[in-house]
């Protein structure tokens, strides 16, 4: 059995809801659905602009984890503005995920400079810190980046996938894979645990799993939520899991 599991993100299904002003589809409910089916955790990226995460969304999620699934992760995703820990403090998630995104990025589309950071990253960390949650940083395929990471006192990395995830010539993916492995190796070696994401998919996961097996959570939302349309919530996350290598 994988030591790999699998936290959904619903940012897309916030996305799909907020065409209307309906509450549905569910985030809330697909949620359940998700960790019914034997998710680990919910992971949400709240954007500046609300493009799909609201910051109710967040609250309401905290509510339904910490009521109805104690055993289960909450992971929240964003750059440290000050909104945005504060919203963290209040929601005191298990995990804050730290992307050095734009506010006007279309998505997340690299990591952080960590070394460049390095004076930021220690005082948001030691801040997280004290509100009881552990802290990942997302970085690329940079061994330098992740080195950088358990410097300023991160738990965790999570691997920028996307170079990986989203190529469709095998020997770039191959490439990708290889600085992947490359980087897991020194994040190991400086005492970090490994997460990853984005724009992995269940043909690509597997291969991710085989090559570095100490990762110790996936996110995954935007594939698995296109996934969900055609499988429905509770399949594909089976589906995930399985390929995840859980058992
Ligand atoms: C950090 C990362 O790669 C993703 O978790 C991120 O949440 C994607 O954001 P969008 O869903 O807004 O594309
Ligand atoms: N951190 C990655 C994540 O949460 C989801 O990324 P994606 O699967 O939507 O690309």
């Amino acid at each position: 059995m994988s030591l790999t599991r699998l936290s959904v993100n619903v940012n897309a299904i916030a996305q799909l809801r907020n065409r209307r002003n309906l509450p549905w589809p569910s985030v809330t409910g697909l949620s359940a659905i998700a960790l019914e089916a034997g998710a680990y955790g919910i992971t949400v990226h709240p954007r500046p602009d609300e493009r799909h995460i609201r910051r109710t969304d967040v609250f309401e999620l905290v509510e339904l984890l910490r009521g109805d699934w104690p055993d289960k992760e909450f992971n929240i995703e964003g750059y440290p503005t000050e909104e945005f820990l504060v919203l963290c403090e209040r929601a005191r998630p298990d995990q804050v995920t730290l992307v050095p995104d734009d506010p006007g990025q279309s998505t997340s589309d690299h990591g952080w400079d960590t070394v460049a950071h390095a004076a930021m990253l220690t005082d948001v960390v030691t801040r997280i810190h004290g509100f009881g949650a552990r802290v990942s940083l997302f970085v690329d395929a940079d061994p330098v980046a992740a080195e950088g990471a358990a410097k300023v006192g991160a738990e965790r990395v999570e691997f920028y996938t996307g170079p990986y995830g989203h190529t469709f010539d095998a020997a770039v993916q191959s490439a990708e894979l290889a600085k992947l492995v490359t980087a897991a190796k020194a994040a190991t070696a400086a005492g970090l645990a490994l997460n990853a994401g984005h724009d992995l998919t269940l043909t690509n996961l597997p291969p991710l799993v085989a090559a570095i097996p100490e990762i110790a959570e996936v996110s995954i939302g935007h594939a698995l939520t296109a996934d969900a349309l055609v499988y429905g919530m509770a399949e594909t996350v089976r589906r995930y899991r399985a390929a995840c290598g859980e058992a």
